[in-house]
């Protein structure tokens, strides 16, 4: 019987949330923090989720699910985006009695699943389990969808599973990474597809206009990761700030302007540093002045929350610098954490936000972008208990 193991990452974006949903560039970081998918083929002739992350276990029939009418016309090495009369369908088909944050995975995984299965006469079953934070702009959505998009392309045969070295045809890499696009898209509308790309890529990219370029080069940053636990949702962020670009076009885009130049600077330090081209204080000096600048532009574009302002004050008490990171409106922001810092600040500044009721926990970056988990070479160690075959 048919067993898919695979995972995808979280990320921090450096720089560049929301501005490149407008054609500018950001930086995004992965963080070794992972979803995991297990896709199992079943003998019930039933479709059936278990994504208890967000409370959720859905279960259809194969013959209610192949008699959908879904009429996306959908080329699997090109996906189209779902139109709106495909939305309508797949929310019908998700169930009324769910709540939006359900809702939408379901129908994610609909939309993946009978664009590439559709008509598939075994049954199967499918459980996601993640060690991130959901909803809090560190890429759960774009981790789900990386997965989801992964397992179907494999269980079709249209990419070839890894082997334990994990390297993938770079192909089968851009395929995924295009279906998992198609996620973000119904999550929340308009994404840019970086989320996406940093989840299926790893290690660190820049994306402007829809284009990845790879950084190979970019120092160990450590970062301390500061959740504020307020729940928010991309998709409205991302309209609000919409709303406010379409109504005050000429003053925000000068804003997005400075979030490009933010990026290009970052970027060029960065390169600095990998290099030994600059002097490390400085370096880090500069990668904070870049940090505050960004963070009060984004509170200008109306996506910061009083949480993410107590965050930063608190952060700048003791001389460190932080920004919110992902969509804003509450959930993460990071803190950069420099030689100067020493563990004895560190540790204050961690009790004084969790007196706040803040999560904070300290990570680095980088990391492998999906990953395929076959249970023949052993490589399953490393998921989540609940995934694993009893
Ligand atoms: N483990 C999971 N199981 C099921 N659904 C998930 C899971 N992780 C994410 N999702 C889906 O993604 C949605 C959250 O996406 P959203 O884009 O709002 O937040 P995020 O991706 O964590 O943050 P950001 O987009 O700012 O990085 C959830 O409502 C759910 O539909
Ligand atoms: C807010 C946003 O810029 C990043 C969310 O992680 C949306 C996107 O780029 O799709
Ligand atoms: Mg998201």
């Amino acid at each position: 019987m048919t067993e898919i193991i695979v995972s995808a990452l979280g990320k921090i974006i450096l720089h560049g949330e929301h501005s490149v949903v407008y054609g500018r560039s950001a930086i995004a970081c992965s963080l070794n923090i992972r979803t995991y998918l297990k896709l199992s083929q079943t003998k019930d002739e039933r479709v059936s989720l278990v994504f208890p992350d967000i409370d959720l276990t859905q279960s259809w029939s194969l013959e209610e699910v192949n008699s959908i009418q879904f009429s996306q016309g959908c080329e699997i090495l090109n996906p189209n985006p779902p139109t709106e009369d495909v939305i309508k369908q797949l929310k019908k088909i998700a169930g009324s009695g769910a709540t939006e944050i359900n809702n939408t995975a379901s129908i994610v995984f609909l939309y993946i699943y009978l664009s590439l299965c559709k008509n598939r006469k075994q049954g199967i079953e499918l459980k996601v389990k993640s060690e991130l934070p959901i909803g809090a702009g560190l890429g759960s959505s774009a981790g789900f969808s990386v997965c989801l998009s992964s397992a179907f392309l494999i269980l079709t045969g249209n990419v070839s599973a890894p082997g334990s070295d994990n390297i993938w045809k770079s192909d089968d890499l851009e395929l995924i990474n295009k279906w998992a696009f198609m996620g973000e898209t119904l999550n929340h509308g308009t994404p840019s597809g970086i989320d996406n790309s940093i989840a299926t890529y790893g290690k660190a990219i820049k994306l402007k206009s829809g284009t990845v370029h790879k950084l190979d080069k970019i120092p160990n940053l450590r970062i301390l990761l500061i959740n504020t636990k307020i729940p928010r949702c991309t998709k409205d962020l991302v309209a609000g700030v919409r709303r406010k670009y379409e109504m005050y076009e000429g003053i925000i885009t000068p804003v997005l302007n400075s979030m490009e130049a933010i990026v290009s600077r970052c970027e060029a330090v960065l390169s600095d540093m990998t290099g030994n081209h600059c002097d490390v204080t400085s370096c880090y000096k500069k990668l904070q002045d870049l940090i505050d600048m960004n963070h009060d532009l984004l509170r200008f574009l109306g996506v910061s929350h009083p949480s993410l302002e107590s965050v930063c004050k608190t952060c700048q008490q003791y001389g460190l610098h932080c920004k919110l990171t992902g969509a804003g409106g509450g959930g993460c922001a990071f803190c950069l954490i420099s030689p100067e810092t020493t563990e004895e600040t560190l540790q204050t500044v961690e009790i004084e936000l969790k007196k706040q009721n803040f999560e904070c926990w300290e990570t680095s970056v980088g990391g492998n972008g999906v990953m395929c988990h076959d249970p023949a070479c052993g490589t399953t160690s490393s998921i989540p208990d609940f995934l694993k075959t009893t």
